[in-house]
């Protein structure tokens, strides 16, 4: 991996979970976070004076749990929910995934084994990874069920399609951020691994900032994305 950057004082730094910061599981519960991970990120948060943001397709609780005994900002589903950093959480989409909807997800999927309905409180994914086989029938279960209703739209993500409300996503969620203290003013980093986290890139790139995308800049590892944020909270404390 090149070095990157010099990290910098200014920068406000924009953090995507899975597939970035933590390796992808077979299931989204069988996550394992680094023990020390919680403890690095509030050195970073620290170094950067409450400047980072954790910038999720999961729904805010499970940030919480994952990251606890943190709770940092963050937006979560994508950006459809946003706590900022007094601790308010905002709703950013005027609907939510129907009732009727994720009663028929659970439903049309029970047969297709290994396929998993995620629900959040926004958004439902149905996840794919342990049943490839069935990525068409979840994308054309996930169409037809969208198909009429244009306030939502279908997220193509890894091994995953997330039914989501329109409105919101990762880079509204940054904008929003940087309208608010400490954020506001700050150069704009987003470290994130897939195609949910493009529009957070074009944010951060068009705010003069970095969009730093784990393939590319960390040769796919989310210990080099780790390691970073080492060096980040190291040279940030020493001023080099
Ligand atoms: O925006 P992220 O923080 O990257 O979250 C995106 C989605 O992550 C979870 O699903 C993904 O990770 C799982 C665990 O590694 C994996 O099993 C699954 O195949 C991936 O799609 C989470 O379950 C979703 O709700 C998030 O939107």
């Amino acid at each position: 991996m090149e070095r990157i950057t010099v990290p910098q004082r200014h920068w406000a730094l924009f953090l995507d979970i899975d597939g970035t910061l933590i390796d992808i599981a077979p299931r989204p519960q069988d996550v394992v976070v680094p023990a020390d991970l919680p403890g690095l990120l509030q050195a970073v948060s620290d170094r950067l004076g409450g400047a980072l943001a954790l910038v999720s397709g999961r729904a805010l609780e499970i940030i919480d749990r994952l990251m606890a005994p943190l709770r940092l900002p963050a937006a979560a589903e994508h950006g459809a929910i946003v706590r900022l950093p007094d601790g308010s959480v905002q709703t950013c989409v005027a609907r939510s995934v129907p009732l009727s909807w994720r009663k028929r997800l659970r439903v049309e999927t029970k047969d297709w084994t290994g396929v998993l309905v995620g629900e959040k409180h926004a958004s439902v994914a149905v996840h794919y990874r342990l049943a490839p086989e069935h990525e068409e029938d979840v994308r054309a279960l996930v169409m037809r069920i969208t198909a009429d209703d244009p306030d939502f739209e279908v997220l193509p993500a890894r091994m995953a399609f997330e039914i989501r409300p329109r409105g919101a996503d990762k880079g509204t969620a940054i904008r929003r951020f940087l309208e608010t203290a400490p954020f506001r003013g700050r150069v704009p980093v987003f470290v994130g691994d897939d195609v949910t986290d493009e529009d957070g890139f074009a944010v951060a790139r068009d705010a003069g900032g970095l969009g730093l995308h784990v393939a590319r800049d960390f040769d796919g590892e989310t210990a080099n994305v780790r390691r970073w944020l080492k060096t980040v909270a190291t040279e940030l404390a020493s001023g080099t």
